[in-house]
């Protein structure tokens, strides 16, 4: 079933008869239209129309699977009116303004609307063949950009110039940072989300690099944390700790697990060494269009892993004051197993 087959039956189980997708990577998944953000898609019993201003429209004629209507709002909205009347119309009720909410009631007063939430992002969570490969080359260019990068993490060297040196690299090959990059030497190690700040690497420490490349739209993630000299003895049992609650969690990817089995695996490894308050997230998320997006690697989650599937494997370790370890593949999902899709060395502590 293509993409757009798969929606309508979710839309049918939904109880909605139209969609109106405002998510800017759903309008993307779904018309190709790459500058999602200024688009919108509405799914009608008749046909699909993507919605977007005149500065796009040589670029939606390009690159949209779907007919466009170039118009700013109210005109689409006034365009899309007619065919509506007397429908049950979804809205992504998690990428709607409350104002935009209300501009729809105005401008369609005879179509019922119905709050929806995840009839794409579910679709989302397998991934396509282009999309699996898609996905496969952005890893591939941050494995390449991390081993470029990888010596000049060492003492006297700021966090804020390895930052930048990833960045320019991946700018120069057509990419650019997924997210804003993580480099947390020393004591910042204890900060999950360390952004590269200033401080200088010192010798002995151990040092959190967290990247991801966006290429054509879609997003890596891969974490390694190195040591720059010899670190401290405890360092150095938090770092063989967090890599073999890490190895154990990939090498049980495979579909048919939930993301709560996996996360409690790796979380009792950790608990296992003294360390599971000090892993202070989830184990994983799915990547694509979005970094984050499902299925969800965690406790609370209700997600299962299938064949397409890309996940993050990441536990980490967290110590205030002293420092802290994540180490993070890039997984894909396979029909029996799994592909570690990111290949950057993990390094002996
Ligand atoms: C702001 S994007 C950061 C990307 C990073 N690689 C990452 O995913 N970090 C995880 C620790 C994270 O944020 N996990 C989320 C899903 C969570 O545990 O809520």
């Amino acid at each position: 079933m293509s993409q757009l087959e798969q929606l309508r039956a979710a839309m049918g189980r939904a109880g909605v008869d139209a969609l109106w997708i405002s998510d800017a990577a759903n309008v993307r998944y779904l018309s190709g239209f790459t500058s999602g953000k200024d688009g919108k898609v509405l799914v009608t019993p008749h046909g699909e129309t993507l919605y977007t201003d005149a500065r796009y429209t040589v670029q939606a004629a390009q690159e949209s699977r779907v007919p466009q209507f170039i118009a700013r709002p109210p005109a689409t909205l006034e365009h899309a009116a007619p065919g509506l009347a007397g429908l049950r119309v979804g809205f992504e009720a998690e990428s709607l303004t409350v104002a935009e909410l209300e501009q729809l009631r105005a401008f369609w007063p005879q179509a019922t609307l119905v709050g929806t939430a995840g009839l794409l992002s579910d679709l989302r969570m397998v991934k396509t063949p282009d999309e699996v490969q898609a996905v496969r080359d952005a890893q591939a260019l941050a494995d390449r950009v991390f081993a470029q990068v990888r010596p000049m993490i060492r003492a006297g060297v700021r966090e804020l110039d390895v930052a930048l040196e990833i960045e320019s690299l991946l700018r120069r090959a057509g990419a650019e940072s997924a997210f804003e990059i993580i480099v947390a030497s020393g004591p910042r190690g204890a900060m999950p989300h360390g952004v590269a700040s200033e401080r200088v690497i010192g010798d002995g420490e151990l040092v959190t690099v967290d990247m991801g490349a966006r290429l054509n739209g879609y997003n890596s993630d891969m974490t390694r944390t190195v040591a720059v000299g010899t670190p401290s003895p405890e360092m150095a049992r938090v770092y063989r700790a967090v890599l073999e609650a890490e190895e154990a969690a990939v090498r049980a990817v495979r579909p048919g697990v939930s993301g709560a089995d996996l996360d409690a695996l790796a979380r009792g490894i950790l608990t296992g060494h003294g360390l599971g308050e000090a892993f202070a997230h989830s184990l994983g998320h799915g990547v694509g269009l979005m970094v984050h997006e499902g299925p969800s690697l965690r406790g609370s989650s209700e997600d299962m892993l299938r064949p397409g599937m890309i996940v993050t494997v990441e536990p980490g370790a967290y110590l205030p004051d002293v420092g802290g370890v994540r180490i993070e593949d890039l997984v894909l999902v396979t029909g029996d197993g799994h592909e570690v899709l990111s290949r950057s060395e993990k390094e002996a502590v």
